[in-house]
């Protein structure tokens, strides 16, 4: 079951050079509990995105098209673009809970994080009281791998990795069912960004929340997510399981970015990347907006936009490619 609905969603950046089309007709499903991973290059809009999923969006940005829609449990839909400011304070806690990248900036450097947990709840489940509040703030620290006597730190206290966790106990302070984590641990070492990557998917076990992972480092998705989608300039180009995506990646841009980056584990690989740089989003090339990068590209890539179409497992979309590996075709 879904817990979270794009339909055509897009987002421009208003601009007096013309307006960048940063997510154009994204449609997106979430399901109930799942880990899915959002990759691409830099500026393919991921962010975007998710901010515009969190309401997060400030002028310039307009979302110009589309529906978000939240289920509940009981499968009720919620539309989230219509959401008024008030439902939306709920909405953010309790339903769904962003987690930046930058760790410092989300944290509030003059209150203890114990005490920025009890804020949280204070405001947003006002019947506990404060020994409960207390209470639910060392177990979360707890959750995330921080001591109970470290409630009382403040955040330039900790290290980068224990500002990051305290963010996350945060961010699960009122039991959300989507977190949105948007390069969650890249300013981390590598070893502390896994081991913060893992212990997000034991939480997930436990608790039962969904999460959006956004990060440009697929073979790091790869590890964590059940699922993975990939952007490129603006749309969703191909969905698959991670397994699916590692096994068998089918969209061109999928497998140069698969040579992209270095695994965590194994051998290393030569990082061939990808040729030419991604499209100015104020001028999309016609058609497929990856042809002009594209190593297979045929002449009607350039004339038709192709649809992402597939099933449960996984979608594309690539004219050349109807199901079967990209090496396949080439
Ligand atoms: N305030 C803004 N005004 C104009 N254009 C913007 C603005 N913010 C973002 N953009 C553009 O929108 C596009 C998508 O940006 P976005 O940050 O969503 O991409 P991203 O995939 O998250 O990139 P990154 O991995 O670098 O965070 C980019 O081309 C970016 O330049």
């Amino acid at each position: 079951m879904n817990v979270l609905e794009l339909r055509d969603l897009s987002v421009d950046y208003l601009s007096a050079s013309g307006a960048v089309h940063a997510v154009a007709g994204i449609s997106l499903d979430l399901r109930r509990g799942e880990i899915l991973g959002l990759a691409g290059e830099s500026g393919s809009g991921k962010s975007t995105l998710a901010n515009a999923v969190a309401r997060l969006l400030r002028p310039p940005a307009a979302i110009t098209s589309g529906s978000v829609v939240y289920r509940r449990q009981d499968g009720s839909p919620v539309d989230v673009l219509a959401l008024r400011r008030e439902e939306l304070r709920a909405f953010r806690w309790k339903e769904l809970a962003v987690v930046f990248q930058s760790a410092m900036n989300s944290l509030n450097p003059v209150s203890t994080v114990g005490a920025q947990i009890s804020d949280v709840l204070r405001v947003h489940a006002p019947s506990m009281s404060r020994g409960e509040r207390t209470e639910r703030a060392v177990e979360l620290l707890r959750r995330v791998g921080i001591s109970a006597d470290r409630r009382r730190a403040y955040p330039h206290e900790l290290s980068g990795g224990m500002r990051q966790r305290a963010v996350i106990a945060i961010a699960l302070a009122l039991n959300p069912e989507i977190i949105i984590m948007d390069e969650p641990t890249t300013a981390l070492d590598v070893v502390v960004q896994r081991d913060i990557l893992h212990e997000i998917r034991e939480l997930r076990q436990e608790y039962g929340f969904a999460v959006v992972f956004i990060t440009h480092d697929l073979s790091l998705l790869m590890e964590i997510s059940d699922r993975i989608a990939i952007m490129y300039a603006g749309r969703v180009v191909e969905t698959g399981t991670a397994k699916g995506l590692h096994r068998a990646p089918r969209h061109p841009y999928t497998v140069g970015l698969l040579r992209s980056f270095p695994r965590l584990r194994g051998p290393r690989e030569e990082l061939l990347g990808i040729p030419g740089t991604p499209p100015d989003l104020r001028a999309l090339p016609e058609g497929c907006a990856f042809h002009p990068r594209c190593r297979l590209a045929v002449a009607a890539c350039s004339a038709e936009l192709p649809e992402l179409s597939g099933d449960a497992e996984g979608e594309v979309a690539c004219l050349l490619n109807g199901g079967r590996g990209v090496e396949e075709t080439s």
